[in-house]
């Protein structure tokens, strides 16, 4: 039998080095994601976002340096007793010459959820001042490192070659990793991922110039996969129908809206089989020109019934004082509720899924006995070839209807709609944590915004019984910090300030 301290030590660490969405620059979004196996070998770190990177590093560094005479060499190399970087090996005495080693060696990857600048002006900047670094970025960087914007330290179009772009396979490519990890990638020492597109609003301009309208013919804007016709808001035509925003696309063909692209990744760790999602910026599927958010819920979906997803990073940028039509591609606590909802109701269709294959495979197995049983009477005293008698056909007549949610051809639209009916969650994302992330501060003197995000969630959690718990990082000062530390069973987070 494990021990307890087994089953306990965490698998996953995420470290969070900005949490905010602006306006604050020093706070903007950033994370750094490891497997505690691999004991902060070299190429261990992977970053997701990097809006602040090198600065916030340098700061957790200053803060759990030891004291030390810097003119005793025999105390390097030192290992971190304390804060995020705790059992690290570094060999340097300054929390700037360590932060240096640990992206130059410790950090291998850079996943960009989407390239605005909130997300990667800590790594473009970084990028400059650090001859030598090569990193893997999945982010298509030539409108930043185009010669104008900032020199092309990128491998194409004739750039310096100190960053090498790296194109993710959206859902991942089959051809990629073995059994449960199938179609994920290795993206670092100890970690793969898998990576799923989500929207993130659309730009005023009506143009295709990118976003995933890109390269689509005159006049015909891209729908994602969810149909409109599923969506709650509608706006009203001149002549009284309801319009769907997709109707209103449609009613000028050469109206297009360029939807902004963001990412939504499955990080996992190899050696447990342990995930984190963790979303770049993002809009609720009800209001978007393009959802896209069902498909992540549906992959979501088998690992929290398997006990697999340690925590969801999700943004909620405003609270639910922002109106809708000033969202610009975010959430705020009603529409997080209603992307929550949107994944009880996948979780609800895989359970019915999981049930009915159970219960086919049990009267199969019945099915299989009873003709076993018969084949043996009939080849006694019958003409007939038993082999006959079990036709396909007949064995499919013999197979009873199985009842529930099987019946229906969408089963997660079945149980979204019986969820809207029941507005009960029924706990079925129990145990699921729910880390936001990319809140905006108001600049104002009233309740620190974090707090006003979470005690929205919980009063709509008190409402909908959904199950999850929910956190939130907050900036105090320069630092952000969860008011209460996460601690699961296999993910430890923590932030810039904690210990
Ligand atoms: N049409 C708009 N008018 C005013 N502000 C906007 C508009 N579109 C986007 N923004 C702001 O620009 C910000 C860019 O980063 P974010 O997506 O985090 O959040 C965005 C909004 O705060």
């Amino acid at each position: 039998m494990g021990s307890t301290r087994e089953v306990d030590e965490p698998k996953m660490q995420v470290i969070v080095l900005g949490c905010g969405g602006g306006p604050r620059e020093d706070n903007t979004t950033a994370f750094l994601v490891r497997s505690t196996a691999t004991k902060w070998a070299r190429g261990s770190l992977l970053a997701v976002d990097a809006g602040t990177h090198l600065a916030a590093i340098t700061r957790i560094l200053e803060k759990h340096l030891p004291a030390k005479n810097p003119h005793d060499a025999d105390e390097l190399p030192h290992t971190l007793t304390e804060g995020p970087f705790k059992g690290l090996k570094i060999p340097n005495f300054s929390a700037s010459a360590n932060a240096g080693y640990i992206i130059r060696t410790i950090v291998d990857a850079y996943l960009i959820t989407h390239p605005h600048l909130d997300h990667i002006s800590g790594f473009v900047i970084n990028t400059s001042s650090l001859p030598g670094l090569a990193q893997n970025a999945s982010l298509d960087c030539q409108h930043i490192f185009n010669n104008v914007i900032w020199p092309n330290l990128s491998d194409e179009n004739n750039g310096a070659g100190l960053v090498t772009y790296m194109r993710l396979v959206e859902g991942g490519s089959p051809a990629m990793g073995d059994g449960e990890g199938k179609g994920y990638m290795e993206i670092c020492e100890g970690l793969s991922v898998k990576t799923w597109s989500v929207s993130h609003g659309h730009c005023i301009e009506k143009h295709s110039h990118r976003g995933s309208n890109a390269g689509l013919p005159e006049g015909s804007p891209r729908l994602g996969p969810t149909s409109f016709s599923q969506m709650e808001r509608s706006t009203r035509s001149s002549s009284g129908r309801i319009l769907s925003p997709a109707d209103v696309l449609r009613t000028d063909p050469f109206d297009r809206v360029c939807v902004y692209d963001s990412s939504a990744y499955f990080i996992r760790d190899i050696a447990s089989g342990r995930e984190v999602l963790i979303f770049g910026d993002v809009e609720p599927d009800s209001i978007s020109l393009s959802p896209r958010n069902k498909q992540v819920w549906s992959e979501a979906a088998p690992k929290i019934v398997a006990g697999q997803l340690g925590a969801i990073f999700i943004e909620c940028s405003y609270d639910d004082s922002r109106s809708e039509d000033t969202l610009f591609g975010h959430l705020a606590p009603r529409y997080l509720i209603e992307e929550l909802k949107s994944l009880v109701a996948q979780v609800h269709a895989y359970n019915g899924r999981a049930k009915e294959k159970k219960k086919r495979k049990r009267v199969s197995e019945r099915n299989e006995l009873r003709q076993r049983s018969t084949r043996t009477s009939l080849s006694k005293d019958s003409p007939v070839s038993p082999l006959t008698r079990t036709s396909r056909r007949s064995f499919e007549f013999e197979v009873p209807q199985a009842d529930g949610i099987e019946e229906q051809s969408d089963g997660a639209a079945a149980a979204s709609q019986e969820l809207t009916m029941r507005g009960q969650g029924e706990l079925l994302l129990k145990g699921v944590k729910v880390v936001v992330i990319h809140t905006k501060e108001k600049l104002d003197d009233g309740p620190a915004i974090g707090d006003l995000i979470l005690q929205e969630l919980l009063d709509w959690e008190s409402e909908e019984q959904l199950g999850c718990e929910f956190y939130r990082a907050e900036v105090l000062g320069m630092r952000c910090t969860f008011r209460e530390s996460l601690w699961s069973p296999w993910v430890v987070v923590l932030s810039m300030g904690l210990a």
